[in-house]
């Protein structure tokens, strides 16, 4: 599906989708459990992916009117009768390539092209190294994966700067084996709020895990040099129950379309404060001289139309906005440098060389470096173009912003993937004025 956008006002309010990061492991932790109701999961390819994990895993995941009714297979994993699909969800696949090796078998986990190219390498290195086995198909570190286990836990060292979601897979699944697994990073922890999310989620769950301090005191993720997490235990959600809260990665393309095109103001609702890294959308935007109001209390956030100014953003701790900045910098006056940013290069695509090719296409001044991404806003005046989409929601989602604002029509390509994360994207934008036309 293509999607032709053309300069729009926009107004009204819209809810934020549920966090994908925390529906992943609350129906993930779930599994682990003897079940849990998650109320409030985000209805999208991703977290469908999870479930069918949990499922193949020996659980079962159904609808209910109030969430997904989730029984577990209490940290005793089946092994799978079939291979695993994790379609284009990274998360997926690093989480449960940790619950594969607490199986007392072989588990053949693949993905769609985009996710048999992202690295696995050092989670399948950690597994090996903790007595499992975890092999690479094609031995290039990539899916399709042989995972075996039953692991005992121990210790391991790993980089940090790949993914954190490598963390979060040892995490989670070290808590139900017998020895607990204790982390060592062997590199600086990119995207550490995620790891933040994972530890404020186990916690819910009545699971202890933590950080451990280059002194091995107890900091925040982003100041870890490792991670530890007893094992023997047991997943218990508070209430049998876990509510998802909004997404900010999300909620950034949101905010972005009020600063960019609202006149008079739109309204995000469903914002209550978490642990994501991405609510950092919010102080930037606002450094850009946005519009921008977020009342935590009530979970809203106001944004109108608005001058903006070029900034210097550290997206080490929040890949996923980096879509979402690059556009608000091809808008704004002067320049916007967004720095350490490598590590996006390994999502659904290069997202550095995506939004770098595309914006522009549609007349932005672009320079690229391996950790960085320049938009020189001075010189770059937005005019529609057909731009692709990479398959990538987030890419997808950004160039849609920009359509918003740029001269005549803008045509994204491919514009159906953003199902993996807001499936209902497009209709939201039109409910708020947008003029989009699908084909
Ligand atoms: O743990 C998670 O939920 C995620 C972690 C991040 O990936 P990396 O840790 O690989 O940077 C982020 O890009 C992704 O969208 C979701
Ligand atoms: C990279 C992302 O997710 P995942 O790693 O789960 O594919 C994302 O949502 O931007």
């Amino acid at each position: 599906m293509d999607v032709t956008i053309t300069p729009s006002s926009l107004r009204g309010s819209a809810r934020a989708p549920p966090s994908k990061s925390y529906t992943h492991r609350a129906i993930l932790a779930a599994g682990y459990a003897d079940g849990a109701l998650v109320r409030e999961p985000l209805d999208s390819a991703d977290p469908h992916a999870t479930a069918r994990a949990v499922e193949a895993f020996g659980g079962d995941v159904s609808e209910s009117d109030d969430g997904l009714a989730v029984e577990g297979f209490a940290g005793r994993p089946d092994v799978p009768d079939d291979v695993i699909d994790c379609a284009n969800s990274g998360t997926t696949m690093r989480l449960v390539t940790g619950t594969a090796a607490l199986a007392d078998g072989l588990t053949v986990l693949t993905g769609d092209d985009s996710l048999r190219s992202r690295p696995q390498g050092p989670l399948l290195d950690a597994i090996g190294g903790l007595g499992g086995r975890a092999e690479s198909t094609r031995h290039n570190g990539q899916a399709p994966l042989v995972i075996g286990g039953p692991i005992p836990g121990g210790e391991v060292s790993i980089p940090g700067d790949v993914s954190s979601q490598y963390i979060t897979a040892l995490l989670m699944a070290g808590a139900v084996a017998e020895e607990g697994i204790e982390i060592e990073l062997e590199t600086e922890l990119k995207s550490a709020p995620y790891v933040d999310i994972t530890l404020e989620l186990l916690a819910e769950f009545g699971v202890e895990a933590e950080p451990v301090g280059a002194d091995g005191g107890e900091v925040r993720s982003a100041g870890a040099s490792g991670f530890r997490v007893p094992g023997n235990q047991s997943y218990e959600p508070e209430g049998g129950e876990y509510r998802v809260p909004g997404d900010f990665s999300s909620i950034s393309y949101l905010l972005a379309a009020g600063v960019l095109a609202a006149e008079e103001g739109l309204t995000v609702r469903g914002a209550k404060p978490s642990a994501q890294g991405d609510t950092a959308i919010v102080e930037i935007v606002e450094r850009m001289g946005g519009d921008v109001e977020w009342d935590r209390e009530e979970g809203t956030i106001e944004a109108s139309k608005s001058d903006l100014s070029g900034v210097e953003v550290d997206v080490g701790d929040t890949p996923d906005l980096l879509p979402t900045i690059a556009t608000l910098g091809a808008v704004a006056n002067g320049e916007t440098r967004i720095t350490d940013c490598e590590h996006v290069r390994y999502k659904e695509t290069d997202r550095v060389s995506a939004m770098a090719d595309e914006l522009g296409k549609m007349g932005a001044s672009v320079t690229e470096h391996e950790d960085e991404l320049v938009i020189h806003g001075d010189e770059s005046e937005l005019s529609g173009a057909t731009v692709e989409g990479h398959d990538d929601h987030r890419i997808i989602m950004a160039l849609s912003l920009a359509g918003l604002v740029a001269e005549g029509e803008t045509t994204v390509r491919g514009a159906e993937h953003v199902d993996v994360s807001f499936p209902d994207f497009f209709d939201v934008l039109y409910d708020l004025g947008a003029a989009i036309e699908e084909q």
